[in-house]
Order: C-alpha cells, then sequence, then structure tokens
C-alpha cells in the first residue's frame, strides 16, 4: 500500500543546497515550499552557506581592507577572526533560527564540529588563511540526516593544528556533494542561473561554460559556481543547478539535454 509513510522505506537521495551570501537577508516563502517538495520527493537535504556581503560590511566596519584574487578572499589573521565570527556567530545562527521556525529541525556547524573540514592551506603565499579541503566527516552528515535532522555548514575549516580557515562556499558545497553522494547539487543565488548577454540560459553543459568563460560571459561570483558544478559533474554528480530562490535557473549537465 502506497501511503505518505512509505517514503521512510524507500532509500532516500541527498541534495546539497548551497545558499549564497547575497540571499540570506531572508529566505522567501516559495524558498520553503520548494524545500518541502524536495523533501517529500525523497530528498535529504544539506545546506552550505556562503556570507560574502555581511563579510565585506564586518571587514569594512573593522577598517580591514579586502582583496578578492582570483574569486577568493585574501584571508590575514585579522580578517580571519572577523570572517569566522560573521559566519558561525551571524549568519549560521540567523539561517538556523529561521529553518528551525519554519518547522525544519536544523543544527549549524562549522569544519571544526565533529571535525566536518580538515583543511590544508590552499597557498599561503597567495591566499594566506584560505583552506583547501582535504576531508569531510561524511559520518557526521550521515548520522544527522538518518536522525531527521537538516546540518546547516558554514564555510569555515579547521586546520590541524585548529586555525579558522576561510574557503569559498561553492568549493564547500561541491566537496560536502561529492563526500556524500549527492545526486544533485543546487547553487541557490541572487539571480535565475546564468545569462549570456540578456538570455537566461535553462541548460549548459561543461563545453559551453568554457566558451562563455572564455568569452567573458561568466565573470566574478559566477566563476566559483561553475568550477564546483564542473567538479562535480567530473567526480560523477549528475546535475548541478545555479538557480534563484524560486529554485529557477540554469541545470549543468555533462550531455547536452536541449538539443
Ligand atoms: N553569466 C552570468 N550570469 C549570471 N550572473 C553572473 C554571470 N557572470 C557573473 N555573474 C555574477 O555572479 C553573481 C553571483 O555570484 P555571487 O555574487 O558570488 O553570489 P553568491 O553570494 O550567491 O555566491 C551574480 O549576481 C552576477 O553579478
Ligand atoms: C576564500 C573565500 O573567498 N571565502 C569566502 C567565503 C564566503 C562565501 O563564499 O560567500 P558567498 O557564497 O556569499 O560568495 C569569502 O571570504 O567571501
Amino acid at each position: 500500500m502506497t501511503t505518505s509513510k512509505s517514503t521512510h522505506h524507500i532509500a532516500r537521495k541527498r541534495i546539497v543546497i548551497k545558499l549564497g551570501g547575497s540571499m540570506l537577508e531572508g529566505l522567501c516563502t516559495t524558498f520553503f515550499e520548494q524545500f518541502h517538495q524536495l523533501q517529500q520527493d525523497g530528498y535529504d537535504v544539506v545546506i552550505v552557506h556562503g556570507g560574502g556581503p555581511s563579510i565585506n560590511a564586518a571587514l569594512a566596519n573593522a577598517g580591514i581592507e579586502s582583496k578578492i584574487d582570483n574569486g577568493l578572499r585574501v584571508t590575514c589573521e585579522k580578517s580571519s577572526d572577523v570572517i569566522k565570527h560573521v559566519l558561525i556567530s551571524d549568519v549560521n545562527t540567523a539561517l538556523v533560527f529561521q529553518l528551525n521556525k519554519e518547522g525544519i529541525p536544523a543544527i549549524g556547524l562549522s569544519g571544526f564540529d565533529g571535525k566536518l573540514l580538515t583543511c590544508s592551506l590552499l597557498d599561503e603565499a597567495r591566499y594566506g588563511l584560505v583552506g583547501k579541503i582535504e576531508k569531510v566527516n561524511a559520518h557526521l552528515l550521515d548520522t544527522l540526516l538518518k536522525a531527521g535532522i537538516l546540518p546547516v555548514v558554514s564555510c569555515i575549516g579547521a586546520s590541524a593544528e585548529g586555525k579558522a580557515l576561510n574557503i569559498n562556499a561553492d568549493t564547500v558545497a561541491s566537496e560536502v556533494a561529492l563526500a556524500i553522494g549527492a545526486k544533485s547539487l543546487m547553487l541557490v543565488t541572487d539571480t535565475p542561473g546564468i545569462h549570456v548577454g540578456n538570455a537566461k540560459q535553462h541548460a549548459a553543459t561543461p563545453l559551453l561554460l568554457a566558451k562563455w568563460i572564455t568569452e567573458g560571459a561568466i565573470y566574478g561570483g559566477m566563476i566559483p559556481k561553475v568550477e564546483a558544478a564542473l567538479t562535480c559533474l567530473e567526480a560523477g554528480i549528475p546535475a548541478v543547478h545555479i538557480v534563484d530562490q524560486q529554485l529557477e535557473g540554469t541545470v549543468i549537465e555533462i550531455e547536452e539535454v536541449f538539443s
């Protein structure tokens, strides 16, 4: 007999949803409707979040200059303290509060909690305290998901010596997606997917993405998203979506799906 309860006996699929800092001011009703729909469709969700705009504001407030190199924030000891505070104390707690208020049991985690994201330094001479993920504690995420709890992960990693390392949130999302064997990665941002000129792109392939980057149609904050997408596709995750809060935008798959 098929009842709503029977979904609990079916192996659940996994999806990672990355929330960009540009839309963390408040999640809209449509987002929560879509979120519940995904759960009903048999997906367990892990949320990863950034916080770029809040970090910019906090660093400016503290009189610390921000330098972005190749899409990554060059991070010194002083800025690292501010970033850690913004992401863990402000953004993560606000998001967890909002989810719990909507009746979604959520728990906040940084890379320190349960050794979730163990990192080395990506390139200290160039980027300072920016982390390269060496290991994701997928077992911890498995345990929480099986208990019906939504993990909400900030993009702060931990070095083996216990230093907080800043990581681009799109990169964290792709590494977490790979570690938990997600069927899909959804990068939620402030724009409904990739545009080329004024044209919305409903679908894309790695070849098209390379072309659009070369032509300069994809730039800035969209570059780490596309890189995260390519990493996931190459490793066998079937689809990556770059979408707005309504979950509308571009689906990226290896095969051309729109010819
Ligand atoms: N081809 C493109 N299509 C859409 N947005 C693009 C494109 N190229 C660059 N962008 C920029 O990327 C931004 C999203 O990246 P970012 O600001 O880092 O978002 P988030 O904070 O959600 O990670 C868009 O607001 C837009 O300015
Ligand atoms: C190393 C690095 O660049 N870290 C990012 C982390 C936040 C982030 O990625 O936030 P968005 O998702 O809003 O872009 C930063 O300091 O801005």
